[in-house]
C-alpha cells in the first residue's frame, strides 16, 4: 500500500469507512421477476424536482403496467436531504432495509443549495452513494440515443448527432468516490484536501464483464476510457480490461484517454458504441452524452447489482433552480422506470409501452422548456405526465 503514503506523509488519520461500508444484505423474499403477485418497488422521491417527477413517473408506470397485467406496490422511504431533514441520516437504516427487501429501486435525484454546506457524512449526496454501495449496485448503465425528433434540442449539429447510440458502463461503486485516505488536513501551514483514486483487479474485472456482455448486445465494439498516461489506478485498469478481453474475442476493444474521448464525444459521437470507465470518469462523460440527446432531462440510468435489488434513476441532478415550478422534464425519470421494467423487473413488454410512450409525446411536439426550440410553446411536468398517459391510452397500431 506504498502507493497510499502520501496520506499518511500528511499525518491524517483515516477517516472512517463506516459509512460507506456495505451492509449485511436481506435475504430477499422472492426472485426479482415473478409474474404471480404484485412486483414491489421501493420509490425514493429525494429532494428538489424529485418529487414531481416520480409523481409523473409512477402513474405511468401503473399505467403501463395494467395494460400489461402488471401490478406494483410502491414503498416510499427517504433519501437525501428530505431523509436528513427528517431523520438526520441522509440514509436511513429504514430506507436501506426497504430497499434491500425490494424487487427494484426506483430514485428521482437528491441534493439542494440547503444541504451544501453540512458535513461530509450528512450530505444528500453522501446518502446516495451510501445506497449505492449498500446494495453493490456497481455498474451503472447509462445509455444514450438521440432521438431524431430532439436533435434539434442539442447544441450540436443535427448531422453530427443523427445516429448517435451509446451506453456508457460506470464502474459505481469504487474509485476516488470511495478510496482511502480522503479528507482534509494541513500541508506545509496551509489546508490541504485529498481524496484517493483505487480500484482492485476484481473491482475491475466485474464491471469489464459486464461492459463486454452489454456490448455483445449492441455492436460489439468495446471503448475503455482511462488516463493510464498519468494514473496507476489507470493503468491496472487498462491491464485488466485488456485481459478481461481476451474471453470476449467477437468483441473489439479498444482504449482511449479520458481528454481525448471527452472531445470524442462532441466531434464524432457516432464513432462510439459501448464505453466502460470508471466513476468519475463515468460521471463527467454521461452528463456529457446527455448533451447529445439535448437535455440532462433525457438521459435515464440502471445500476445493477449480482446479488440484490438494482437502482433506477435519471443522470440529473435535484435541479434545485426549477424545482417546485412545474418545469421539470421528467421523461428521463418515465425512461429509467423503463430501465427497472426491463433490466430489474423482467417485465420488457411494460418497458416498450413506456418508451413507446415517451416516442409518441416527442413526435407529436410536446416539449418542456429544456428540450423545446427558443420561442416554441412548452408544457409543465404535470401536463407532459398527462400527455404521457394520453399516448399510452391510444390504439397500438397492428
Ligand atoms: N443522482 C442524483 O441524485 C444527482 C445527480 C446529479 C446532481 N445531483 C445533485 O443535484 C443538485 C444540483 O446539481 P446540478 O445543478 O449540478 O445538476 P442538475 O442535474 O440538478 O442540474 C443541472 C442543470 O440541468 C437542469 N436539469 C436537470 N434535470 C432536469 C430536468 N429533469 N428537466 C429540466 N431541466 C433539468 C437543471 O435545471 C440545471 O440547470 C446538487 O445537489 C447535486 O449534488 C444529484
Ligand atoms: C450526486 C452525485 C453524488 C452523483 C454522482 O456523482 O454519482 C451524480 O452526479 C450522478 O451522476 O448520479
Ligand atoms: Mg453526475
Amino acid at each position: 500500500m506504498a502507493a497510499l503514503a502520501p496520506g499518511a506523509r500528511l499525518g491524517l488519520a483515516a477517516p472512517s469507512r463506516r459509512a460507506f461500508v456495505a451492509r449485511t444484505p436481506i435475504p430477499r423474499a422472492r426472485p426479482a421477476a415473478c409474474a404471480c403477485a404484485a412486483h414491489r418497488v421501493t420509490v425514493l422521491p429525494g429532494d428538489g424536482i424529485g418529487p414531481e417527477i416520480t409523481a409523473v413517473a409512477l402513474s405511468v408506470l401503473e399505467a403501463a403496467g395494467q395494460a400489461e397485467g402488471e401490478t406494483f406496490t410502491f414503498t416510499e422511504a427517504l433519501i437525501g436531504g428530505a431523509a436528513y431533514d427528517a431523520t438526520g441520516d441522509p440514509y436511513p437504516d429504514a430506507t436501506y432495509r426497504a430497499c434491500a427487501d425490494s424487487d427494484a429501486v426506483l430514485l428521482a435525484a437528491i441534493g439542494g443549495y440547503k444541504w451544501d454546506s453540512l458535513p461530509s457524512a450528512s450530505k444528500p449526496e453522501t446518502g446516495l452513494l451510501r445506497l449505492r454501495s449498500s446494495l453493490n449496485a456497481f455498474a451503472n448503465l447509462r445509455p444514450a440515443k438521440v432521438i431524431p425528433d430532439l436533435a434539434d434540442a442539442s447544441s450540436l449539429k443535427r448531422e453530427v448527432l443523427e445516429g448517435v447510440d451509446l451506453l456508457i458502463v460506470r464502474e459505481l461503486v469504487g474509485g476516488i468516490y470511495f478510496g482511502q485516505p480522503r479528507g482534509f488536513g494541513e500541508r506545509d501551514g496551509e489546508k490541504v484536501g485529498f481524496s484517493t483514486d483505487i480500484y482492485s483487479e476484481s473491482e475491475v474485472e466485474r464491471i469489464a464483464h459486464v461492459a463486454f456482455k452489454a456490448a455483445r448486445t449492441r455492436s460489439r465494439r468495446l471503448t475503455s476510457v482511462d488516463k493510464a498516461n498519468v494514473l496507476e489506478v489507470s493503468q491496472l485498469w487498462r491491464e485488466v480490461v485488456t485481459r478481461v478481453g481476451a474471453e470476449y474475442p467477437d468483441v473489439e476493444l479498444s482504449h482511449m484517454y479520458v481528454d481525448n474521448a471527452a472531445m470524442q464525444l462532441i466531434r464524432n459521437p457516432r464513432s462510439f458504441d459501448t464505453l466502460v470507465t470508471s466513476n468519475l470518469f463515468g460521471d463527467i462523460l454521461s452528463d456529457e452524452a446527455a448533451m447529445l440527446t439535448g437535455s440532462l432531462g433525457m438521459l435515464p440510468s440502471a445500476s445493477i447489482s449480482n446479488d440484490g435489488p438494482g437502482v433506477f434513476e435519471p443522470v440529473h441532478g435535484s435541479a434545485p433552480d426549477i424545482a417546485g415550478q412545474d418545469k421539470a422534464n421528467p421523461l428521463a425519470m418515465v425512461l429509467s422506470a423503463a430501465l427497472m421494467c426491463r433490466h430489474g423487473l423482467g417485465i420488457p413488454a411494460v418497458a416498450g409501452r413506456l418508451e413507446a410512450a415517451v416516442a409518441a409525446v416527442l413526435a407529436s411536439g410536446v416539449r418542456t422548456g429544456d428540450i423545446a426550440q427558443p420561442g416554441k410553446q412548452t408544457i409543465g411536468c404535470k401536463a407532459m405526465g398527462r400527455a404521457l398517459l394520453e399516448a399510452l391510452a391510444a390504439p397500438v397500431a397492428a
